[in-house]
């Protein structure tokens, strides 16, 4: 025992000086600093996570079930849970990476699963792959995403580029299916939670006095962009009421089409953002 508290959140620190924190509850990012630039990633002041009760910001990790597309708590169990971290990163590493894993002995249900979420802290980039093996003997689906709650000085002087001509099914109008026409979204205050098919390009997020971010994924093939405005901001008790503007969540998803996973396979989806020059 090194005194070190077994719910403590576990730092990452790569040879650049980029650094990362991750908590064990959730097995959940909370914030990301590349060296030379502020934090990247947004975490509410008012959120008060525990037993039950999800961390607002950071990278939730929403398993085995997406928002109420299913019979679960919204979002599934994965971020609610107690991860165990099961490989620290090693000092000094250019890239440095940590392991943790949530297994179906941990958690009541009625499907037997190894999680894994790798994560991985490069110079000036960030990547979380999260692996969903069946070790039961039967076969079953799931629907996920990383929850990505990026900070942004300003949302409303934001964009959002490369979701141009997909489709998305439109949340705030009762699940509607549309094509996106806009080379760039941009965010005037009005709620936005949408679930874009077929994501599969590299999205760049732009904001003035922050560096652009490119955000890539493999194995999810959707993206939501979330965030809720001004008045549904208003009604989430771990939200200050102005906070809308310093975030939007962007995610990778495996949503729209549930992935059937048989014994003995393992699934993988990756969520990977790089940073260009400051905006
Ligand atoms: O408040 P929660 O459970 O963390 O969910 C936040 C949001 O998460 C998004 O992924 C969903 O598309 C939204 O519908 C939802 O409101």
């Amino acid at each position: 025992m090194d005194g070190t508290h077994p719910l403590a959140p576990l730092k990452l620190l790569n040879a650049s000086g980029d650094e990362a924190v991750v908590s064990v509850h959730g097995g959940q990012l909370l914030s990301w600093r590349p060296a030379g630039t502020g934090e990247l990633i947004y975490l509410s002041p008012l959120s008060h996570p525990g037993e039950g009760v999800a961390v607002r910001g950071g990278v939730p990790i929403c398993f085995p079930q997406f928002s109420n597309r299913g019979p679960l708590p919204k979002h599934g169990f994965a971020r609610t849970s107690r991860w165990m971290l099961v490989t620290a990163p090693a000092p000094q590493a250019e890239v440095a990476q940590a392991r943790f894993q949530l297994d179906s002995s941990m958690v009541a249900g009625d499907r037997a699963y190894c999680l894994v979420l790798v994560v991985r802290l490069g110079p000036r980039w960030l990547e979380l792959q999260l692996q969903v093996a069946n070790t039961g003997r039967t076969s079953w689906s799931f629907t996920a995403a990383l929850h990505t709650y990026f900070q942004l000085p300003d949302l409303r002087s934001a964009s959002l580029e490369g979701l141009q001509g997909l489709d998305y099914e439109d949340m705030v109008r009762a699940g509607s299916v549309h094509r996106e026409p806009a080379p760039a979204l941009g965010f005037d205050g009005s709620e936005i939670d949408r679930v874009y098919r077929a994501a599969d390009r590299t999205l760049v997020l732009r904001a003035p006095g922050t560096p652009e971010r490119r955000i890539s994924q493999t194995g999810f093939v959707d993206v939501v962009v979330w965030n809720p405005g001004p008045a549904k901001a208003a009604t989430l008790g771990d939200l200050p009421a102005q906070d809308w503007t310093r975030m939007l969540c962007v995610e990778a998803g495996a949503i729209a089409q549930p992935i059937e996973l048989a014994p003995g396979k393992t699934w993988r989806g990756t969520q990977r953002v790089d940073l260009g020059e400051p905006g």
